[in-house]
């Protein structure tokens, strides 16, 4: 919504003022659809109803193990979500060939990477991170969108951007795009999506523009008004400002004219205070009221339809919901000594500086779940009380520069957005045995689940076993049918045959004896019941096809079980997959929490070792275990480094662990506490505050007489790496030579092959070869031998140091070539150096090739090097270099070396 530097987008914005609104009427003197908040419509109403969903103090209650990291989720409102903006480089950015970008972005795990010097850098996790591609519409969506959406659902919020002044807060939060809408800010599609979701005939919009300038709110819709009073209600906690214009909202065009009406008042505001708006906190409010049924239980529903049953829509009652969205442009996050030291500039930074502590306080507060946030500390946090914490969604976009030397405030910035994230190194550890129990709950249930699908599939088998027995008894009795049958069959035709005989015989009997004629019609009577009897136990075809039924039937029974039990078995195997699949998790968890036990138990160990070391002073060691503890976790907690935990701990002074005591154990026999010492001096001496203490109390001959006497390779990794440090400042440079800094660091890199110690040897020798008063003894000390040396380790990163010192050695020569102290052939041209230079200037990673190509353009420039250089084929390279390089500074310094060295210009080709 401002901007100092920003002077583009600003006047890009005033230039074109335009009508005033139909609502805002130019601001000082409200429109009749406006409403002055001083005792006036909109103040009234907001006091006469209550609240559907009043927030207060009382309604935080995040629980500590709700810290997802989803923003989504409506169960976490309450956590403040961080993200990181990345501003493409400048003019100015791009015209500093000599520095690496102090921040390198890793989108794809939500991290970046901050880089304090060329040798060591943090990494810190956010909830997202937008490199400079990133478009407005996705950091809208990422950012303000959930927040949007939720105040759509009656909840208050707030987004805010911070960030050091020229990072880019105006442009992701307040650009208006009226040209191009792809161009719009977080305000204007905040907005846009607001108006499209409202119901013109039963819902409203309105907003309030405000600024606050040293603890003072200014109406930027009414400049007259300043001074406006917050007005707190005691009971539902909700904020107002009964003074301020509060203008109602019909289209984005009515929005885009009053902010721009904004804009400019603020723009007069600020000229006539004669500050600079980045010095300001820019405040939107957007108040919305939304008319809504909502469903109430069905007790009252039924008390209160017996008197007024015509307000009610089944079981819904007719309210007007409110909520709130503020969108804060935040004042530029510089360091006080930046922005004056004096006056009223320091006044100025003072109450900037008191907003943003304060604001700081309360996010952390927020993060730790903490029962009271101490808002009351500055009007800024006063008046985001209702809009933050509780059931209110917060977003911070923190926006940062890429350029190394804004590193302080850009790491200042960054340690800011951690804050709120600093919680979860803490409850890391309770996290993960949570998700073990929570896995080995899931664990049983699944055993269970197995064991039950197994005693159903066995019972089912059981089951399938026994009707197979059944159809196979009932297939033998069939068959015993059968023969049985085909028995009987034979046994009557059989005495079928024997009746009949006996009949005839019986007949011809009569026939001979008349007598005997009664007796054979009895016998064949006889014959006949005998021959019935034979019929009737014989097995019919009727039992037959009914047996045959009941078989068919049993087939099919037995095909259906089948089916059941494949089923059931690939059931099983399924569970059996994810069975598989929660004991990796599992174990994969558990692993996690043995190595993290491993380090605190190695840690713990160390901690006795030096308490042994160290009896004498019970304070001090306190100071310096803790610092010891600190500094082991970080370097061992993969978790620490990414949450930044060691850095946000502001006592890192020397002082106050016990300098001389440190530096007396880098003598000590036991070689474990040595390795400490010297890895805390190391720590130490990264910080510049730290450096010049520890050469004054002889950390620096220490450190030189571990490269001289130590044979431990950590010894002299981190030996080397602590000078490096200390040999990035002009006066340290002078006295590591004076003591024969530069003969160590050869012998030193001349007696390991650890990439890691020649990486820093390099890196140390690089700082030295930026002194131009220390060059001639460098080299006559072997220091450009034994750096070019290192690159047999084949490591990329110290093939980047040796790139990085030849370019700045080369470069202080040529500076000393202009003015006029330095004559000659450069003292690079011995030692193959030119030749390692032209072989590497097109192999190497862009930034190494960069500090390459650096180096080949000064020794091209000067004179007295063109024969070798023309000899080892320089001039093709730099022709190469002025067309190919890929920084348009570099390309420009090629072409101006090779028009302006007289020396080349016979080599050049003919165009
Ligand atoms: N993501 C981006 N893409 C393109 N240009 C950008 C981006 N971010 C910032 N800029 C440009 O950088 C310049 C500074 O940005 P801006 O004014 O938004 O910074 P600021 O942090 O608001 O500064 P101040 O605190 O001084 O108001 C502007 O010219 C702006 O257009």
């Amino acid at each position: 919504m401002s901007s100092r530097s920003s002077s583009a987008n600003r006047s890009e914005r005033l230039a074109h003022h335009v009508p005033h609104p139909p609502h805002a009427q130019g601001s000082p003197s409200p429109s009749p659809s406006s409403s002055s908040r001083n005792g006036g419509g909109h103040a009234q109403a907001h006091h006469n109803s209550a609240r559907t969903k009043p927030t207060s103090n009382a309604k935080r209650s995040v629980t500590p193990n709700s810290r997802a990291r989803s923003f989504d989720a409506d169960e976490e409102p309450g956590r403040v979500r961080v993200t990181v903006r990345l501003r493409p480089k400048n003019a100015e950015d791009l015209s500093n060939a000599d520095f690496l970008d102090c921040v390198e972005f890793q989108p794809e795990l939500k991290r970046l990477k901050l880089r304090k010097n060329n040798w060591s850098s943090e990494s810190y996790q956010f909830d997202e991170v937008f490199t400079e591609t990133a478009s407005q519409k996705r950091v809208y969506e990422v950012v303000a969108k959930p927040v949007v959406e939720s105040v759509l659902r009656g909840h208050n919020g707030t987004v805010m951007a911070y960030g050091q002044t020229g990072t880019g807060k105006t442009y992701t939060v307040g650009r208006l795009g009226k040209d191009d809408a792809s161009e719009r800010g977080i305000v204007v599609r905040a907005l846009e999506d607001i108006i499209c979701d409202m119901s013109p005939a039963s819902d409203s919009v309105e907003v309030s523009y405000l600024q606050l300038y040293m603890e003072s709110i200014q109406d930027l819709l009414a400049p007259e008004k300043t001074n406006i009073p917050i007005n707190e209600d005691p009971k539902t906690g909700e904020v107002s400002l009964p003074g301020a214009t509060v203008v109602k909202i019909q289209d984005l065009d009515d929005f885009q004219h009053l902010l721009q009406v904004g804009e400019s008042n603020r723009h007069a505001a600020n000229t006539r205070m004669n500050t600079e708006s980045s010095r300001s906190h820019a405040i939107l409010m957007v108040y919305i009221r939304r008319s809504v049924h909502e469903k109430v239980n069905d007790e009252i529903s039924s008390r209160e339809k017996g008197g007024k049953s015509d307000l009610f829509d089944g079981n819904r009652i007719p309210i007007v919901r409110k909520s709130k969205l503020l969108i804060v442009d935040l004042a530029g996050s510089e360091r006080i000594d930046k922005s004056g030291s004096e006056g009223p500039l320091l006044e100025e930074a003072k109450f900037i500086n008191l907003s943003l502590s304060s604001l700081g306080k309360c996010i952390n507060a927020l993060a730790e779940n903490s029962p009271h946030i101490p808002t009351r500390d500055s009007k800024l946090t006063r008046l985001l009380r209702d809009s933050f914490g509780g059931s209110a969604r917060t977003s911070l976009i923190i926006t940062i520069g890429p350029s190394a030397r804004h590193y302080t405030e850009t790491a200042s910035t960054i340690m800011f957005g951690q804050r709120q994230l600093q919680l979860e190194t803490s409850t890391h550890q309770k996290v993960l045995a949570d998700t073990t129990q929570m896995y080995e709950k899931k664990l049983a249930e699944l055993s269970k689940r197995i064991e039950d699908e197994c005693a159903r599939s066995e019972s089912a088998e059981e089951q399938l076993g026994l009707m197979k027995k059944l159809l196979d008894e009932h297939q033998i009795s069939i068959q015993n049918h059968k023969m049985e049958n085909a028995r009987h069959q034979k046994a009557l035709s059989e005495t079928t045959q024997i009746y009949e005989k006996k009949i005839a015989d019986l007949v011809k009997q009569l026939q001979d004896e008349h007598a005997c004629f009664e007796g054979a019609e009895e016998q064949l009577d006889l014959a006949k019941r005998l021959l019935n009897d034979h019929h009737k136990s014989k097995l019919g075809q009727k039992d037959i096809d009914e047996l045959g039924l009941k078989l068919q039937e049993m087939y099919q029974l037995h095909q259906s079980t089948l089916n059941e039990l494949q089923l059931l078995k690939s059931e099983k195997k399924d569970l059996l997959q994810e069975k598989a699949n929660v004991n990796e998790e599992l174990h994969s968890v558990r692993q996690r929490l043995l190595v993290e036990e491993k380090q605190r138990k190695a840690i713990e160990n160390e901690l006795v070792k030096l308490k042994r070391a160290v009896p004498e002073n019970e304070s001090d060691f306190e100071d310096k275990t803790s610092y010891i503890k600190e500094d082991i976790n970080k370097r061992s907690s993969g978790f620490g480094n990414q949450m930044g935990s060691y850095r946000s701990n502001p006592s890192r002074d020397s002082r106050s662990v016990g300098l001389q005591k440190i530096l007396q154990l880098l003598t000590s026999e036991d070689l474990d506490i040595q390795i400490h010492a010297v890895k805390l001096v190391a720590n130490l001496a990264a910080e510049d505050i730290n450096q010049k203490r520890i050469v004054d109390e002889g950390g620096l001959d220490a450190l030189l007489m571990l490269l001289r006497s130590s044979e431990n390779t950590t010894i002299l990794r981190v030996a080397s790496g602590a000078i490096a440090n200390l040999a990035m400042n002009d006066r340290n440079q002078g006295l590591i030579m004076d003591k024969g800094g530069a003969q160590l660091l050869a012998e030193t890199a001349s007696k390991t092959d650890d990439p890691q110690t020649l990486r820093m040897v390099a890196g140390a020798l690089a700082n030295l070869c930026g002194n131009e008063k220390l060059l001639m003894v460098l080299k006559e000390d072997g220091g450009i031998k034994a750096l070019l040396g290192t690159v047999r380790s084949g490591s990329s990163d110290v093939v980047a140091q040796v790139a990085r010192g030849l370019a700045n050695f080369a470069k202080c020569e040529s500076r000393g070539i202009i003015e006029g102290h330095r004559t000659g052939r450069s003292l690079l041209m011995d030692d193959g150096t030119l030749t390692w230079l032209i072989a590497n200037s097109n192999t190497a990673s862009t930034s190494t090739r960069r500090h390459i190509e650096l180096a080949l353009c000064h020794l091209a420039q000067n004179e007295d090097n063109a024969k070798e250089f023309i000899a080892g084929g320089g001039v093709k390279v730099l022709i190469r270099i002025s067309e190919e390089s890929s920084r348009e500074d570099i390309r420009n310094l090629a072409k101006k070396t090779l028009r302006l060295n007289p020396s080349l210009q016979p080599e050049m080709p003919m165009r």
